[in-house]
């Protein structure tokens, strides 16, 4: 998907949303234990409800990972059936992947071209080479780790080294590489007042911003700081979503979250931007 598709999805809907779909066997109603594959069922249900309000879905690699090869079916699974049903909707494999040159094409090839996710998170610290082999696949983002919603972003992320914060160095360095057009990056809510620094840095950049919701970050200061011309602004929210009911109703109660922040969404894209 080309960044100018998804910056047409959100204005046709006025949404700037992705739900994450970290699914934990022991979080899910358990009358979707009974099922061939939970986890898929779990997965489609809420798809299948909260569609029309988000342009995004991100499945963290790890919530499948864990269940070995069955985990990894499950993914397969929704990533087809989100690539069937809803072609206009982004998709994120976040994996964090990122290595020596040739096992990073391994891994592009892996989650952009067989899982054929629209883009990948990817770690910065092995540098050029360990990125270029993302950043070489047409119409596919790559979402590099810049500034990180935890409370460990400010062991390494925020130190100075020649009197520029690291995470500064991450963005500055990473526009020269080859096909930096393909990259977003991410940010978490939780430090939305480092934004307003960071679009010196990228305006234009799209940016992935986990961390509303279950960890406490502010949809409005991120929109504040964050907000660009073309929104700019990809909002995670997984727990906080999917996890709204543990009863037959679950999926409904996370249609009704879900469109709590498209709400607010839509506030915010009137209050900055006047697109339609
Ligand atoms: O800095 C980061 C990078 C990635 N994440 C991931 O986003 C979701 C957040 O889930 P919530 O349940 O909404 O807290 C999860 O997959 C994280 O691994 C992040 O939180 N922060």
């Amino acid at each position: 998907m080309t960044t100018n598709q998804l910056v047409q999805q959100i204005k046709k809907k006025q949404s700037f949303l992705c739900i994450g779909l970290d699914v934990d066997l022991n979080k899910i109603p358990p009358h979707l234990l009974k099922e061939d594959d939970p986890i898929f069922a779990f997965n489609k249900a809420i798809i299948d409800a909260t569609h029309h309000l988000c342009v995004a879905y991100k499945p963290n690699t790890a919530f499948y990972e864990a269940y070995g090869l069955k985990g990894w079916k499950s993914l397969e699974k929704t990533i087809r059936y989100l690539n069937e049903k809803h072609p206009e909707i982004f998709t994120i494999a976040d994996a964090k992947r990122g290595d020596i040159g040739n096992t990073s094409t391994m891994y592009a090839k892996a989650f952009l071209e067989d899982l054929a996710f629209d883009s990948v998170t990817v770690a910065p610290y092995m540098g050029k080479d360990s990125v270029e082999p993302f950043l070489a696949f047409k119409d596919k983002h790559t979402i590099l780790l810049a500034l990180t919603s935890n409370q460990g972003a400010f062991d390494f992320q925020t130190k100075s080294i020649d009197g520029k914060e690291l995470y500064k160095q991450v963005l500055e360095t990473s526009k020269t590489w080859e096909n930096s057009q393909n990259l977003m990056y991410v940010v978490g809510a939780t430090k939305a007042e480092f934004l307003a620094d960071i679009r010196q840095i990228i305006p234009d950049s799209f940016l992935l911003v986990p961390g509303v919701g279950a960890q406490g970050g502010s949809l409005k200061e991120v929109c504040k700081y964050g907000m660009n011309t073309q929104v700019g602004l990809l909002i995670n929210s997984s727990r906080g979503i999917i996890y709204a009911s543990k009863e037959t109703d679950f999926a409904q109660a996370a249609a009704l979250k879900a469109e709590a922040l498209k709400k607010e969404m839509e506030t915010e894209i009137k209050r900055y931007l006047s697109i339609d």
